[in-house]
């Protein structure tokens, strides 16, 4: 299978641009991901200057009926004019199914974005459907449903999907489940999810935290994310990317243990040992591709600021 996603270099993921050069890799940060409705000139404005490393460009929820075409318009003005660097831009259409999606795709065309997300994915069948008529571009899938996380897998598995966004407030909703702080009700379906990703090599984001004045409680939920396995989080807020970039990269003391870590491993091969001992716990092979991982991730941090 070829990897669209190494798991290999920690957050700072290599996606590669596999419609059509499946060798090619770029490397991309995902600690933060904004939603900015397509239609609030103002957000799409300041999200030049924001600190994230990924915008979605949301034409679906966040963007009412009566204003889906103008909004289409204003994106595409806002994407030609640019200033976006380095940060992913993720155009959210509309599903396939609505009176919208079809214009949506319309609307891609000549549209400089890096990524195309679907929402509400049920099926592979779903994906397919976008890919004959987005060529070109990687694929995001929503896993909101039911029927989409046990789907997750065969969706993850599409050559043309480079990433999953959870879309907790729809599963929620779909699933009766109440908002807990734990998040208990929706632990099967997140962990669904990243087993999907992680076995197919696709980048994965946590879905948002609603109650963007709680700095206290998002934080909690991006540390809980970040120790499930996701690459970084979807917000709603500019005050809400601070936080979030700071839970999903890695800290000073990760950073000084992977480098001990690295070191003794290191002096244990050159002593003929395949062993490590470090503050008391063993270090293997396996346990160096994780410090190396979270160096590199450290790295792309440093250089991007
Ligand atoms: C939630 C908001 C409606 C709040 O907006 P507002 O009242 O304007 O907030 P502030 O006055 O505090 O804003 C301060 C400044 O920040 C700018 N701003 C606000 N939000 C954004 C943003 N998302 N991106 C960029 N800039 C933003 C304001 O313009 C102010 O700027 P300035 O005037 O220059 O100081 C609003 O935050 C918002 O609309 N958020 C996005 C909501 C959204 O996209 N929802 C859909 C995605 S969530 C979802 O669908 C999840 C999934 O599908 C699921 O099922 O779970
Ligand atoms: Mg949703």
């Amino acid at each position: 299978m070829p990897l669209r996603f190494l798991g290999g270099k920690g957050a700072m993921r290599t996606i590669a641009q596999h419609d059509m050069q499946k060798d090619k890799k770029m490397t991309q940060l995902l600690r933060s991901a904004l939603y900015i409705p397509a239609s609030n000139t103002r957000a799409l404005d300041k999200a030049r200057g924001l600190a994230c490393d990924a915008i979605v460009f949301d034409l679906e929820d966040a963007v009412g009926p009566d204003e889906k075409a103008s909004a289409r318009e204003t994106l595409r003005q806002a994407l030609a004019q640019g200033g976006y660097g380095r940060r992913l831009k993720i155009v959210r259409i509309n599903g396939l199914d609505t009176p919208w999606g079809g214009l949506d795709v319309d609307a891609l065309t000549g549209l400089s974005c890096d990524a195309v997300l679907l929402p509400k994915v049920n099926t592979v069948d779903d994906v397919d459907q976008l890919a004959q008529v987005v060529p070109n571009v990687p694929l995001w899938a929503m896993i909101e449903t039911p029927l989409g996380v046990l789907n997750a897998r065969e969706i993850a598995r599409h050559e043309r999907v480079a990433g999953f966004v959870m879309g907790t407030n729809d599963l929620a909703k779909d699933l009766g489940a109440r908002f807990r702080a734990d998040r208990l009700p929706l632990m099967t379906a997140l962990q669904s999810c990243l087993l999907a990703a992680r076995a197919h090599g696709v980048a994965i984001l946590d879905g948002v935290f609603n109650a963007f004045k709680d700095e206290a409680g998002l934080r909690r939920e991006c540390e809980q994310g970040r120790d499930l396995g996701f690459d970084g989080k979807t917000l709603i807020h500019p005050a809400q990317l601070a936080v979030a970039n700071m839970i999903f990269a890695p800290s000073d003391q990760d950073i000084d243990l992977a480098m001990r870590q690295i070191s003794a491993f290191e002096q244990a091969q050159v002593n003929g040992s395949a062993i490590a001992v470090v503050d008391g716990q063993i270090v293997e092979n396996l346990h160096i591709v994780t410090a190396q991982a979270l160096l590199d991730k450290a790295h792309a941090i440093k250089a991007m600021e």
